[in-house]
């Protein structure tokens, strides 16, 4: 089990890659975060699901850096991670979508991916402008990798296309193509499907398990819809007021009373 298993459906899920334990998350007086502790496991898909205000942007937000908790610790590949910067966490190989789009709106599609290469860039200004060789090789190879994601992601029809013109699905799309221009190894996605029609919120599902399968990418993601997630997600975490209330397979955690009242809206002491 320490170093990966084989799901039911043949899924090859590797060892744990990331560890929370026993984050607290506090603002001010207002406990977001109350000592969970969880894992992820290389190649998995792991959801973190719960109804609105239990804490899960706020989870989301612990893992990329952006939030350091008063209590706990990130585990990283086996080390803790020491509190850092949203962008050198991006460098370790974690990239993310907002819930809200978070696009340039007048670019096109093809610029949009490609700024999901910046972390990735090695030439820095400076060389650019007095060693042109080495910078163009660099464009060449970064343009290389934008164009496969956004085959992959079947946008190449709107490649040119500025984003403001893309219907709410494509643009959701186009922020999946720049995360994954990062070439990333753990991928967060935050609510990937809010506010998407029926078709659409499909269209995610098979992009997100067919990113997965096909580079291995590990994927977090929240949602506060549980039914959307339960046929994508390996396992899942249930938070509800800040806690923990579950952690399993969607069927165990289906099945779990707690996660059952927290849905059915039961009153909490
Ligand atoms: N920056 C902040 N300052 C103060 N309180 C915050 C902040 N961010 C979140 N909170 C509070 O922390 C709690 C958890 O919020 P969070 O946004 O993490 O929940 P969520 O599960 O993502 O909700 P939703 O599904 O509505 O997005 C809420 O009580 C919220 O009001």
């Amino acid at each position: 089990m320490t170093d990966g298993y084989v799901t039911a459906d043949g899924r090859q899920i590797g060892p744990v890659v990331m560890e929370m334990k026993n984050i607290t998350l506090r603002f001010g007086g207002v406990e977001a975060i109350k000592d969970i502790s969880f894992d992820i496991r290389q190649g998995e898909i792991r959801a973190i699901i719960g109804p609105n205000g239990a804490g899960k942007s706020s989870m989301l937000n612990v893992i990329s850096g952006f939030y350091v908790p008063q209590e706990g610790e990130v585990w990283y590949k086996g080390a803790p991670r020491p509190s850092m910067k949203p962008y050198e966490v991006a460098q370790q190989g974690i990239a993310r979508t907002f819930q809200n789009i978070a696009l340039f709106e007048g670019m096109s599609v093809l610029d949009n991916v490609m700024t999901g290469r910046l972390t990735n860039m090695k030439t820095g200004m400076f060389w650019q402008s007095i060693w042109k060789g080495k910078a163009e090789r660099e464009e060449t190879a970064n343009r290389e990798v934008a164009e496969k994601i956004i085959d992959f992601l079947e946008i190449q029809a709107i490649r040119k296309t500025p984003v403001s013109r893309l219907s709410y699905g494509l643009k959701k799309r186009v922020e999946l193509a720049r995360a994954l221009a990062a070439e990333p190894s753990i991928l967060l996605l935050d609510e990937p499907m809010a506010g998407m029609n029926v078709e659409e919120k499909e269209d995610m599902s098979r992009f997100i398990l067919d990113v997965n399968d096909e580079f291995g990418t590990t994927i977090a993601l929240i949602e506060h819809d549980m039914g959307v997630v339960m046929d994508l997600s390996d396992r899942v975490v249930v938070m509800d007021y800040g806690k923990k209330i579950g952690d399993g397979t969607p069927s165990e955690v289906r099945n779990n009373q707690d996660v059952i009242d927290a849905y059915l809206g039961v009153a909490h002491d």
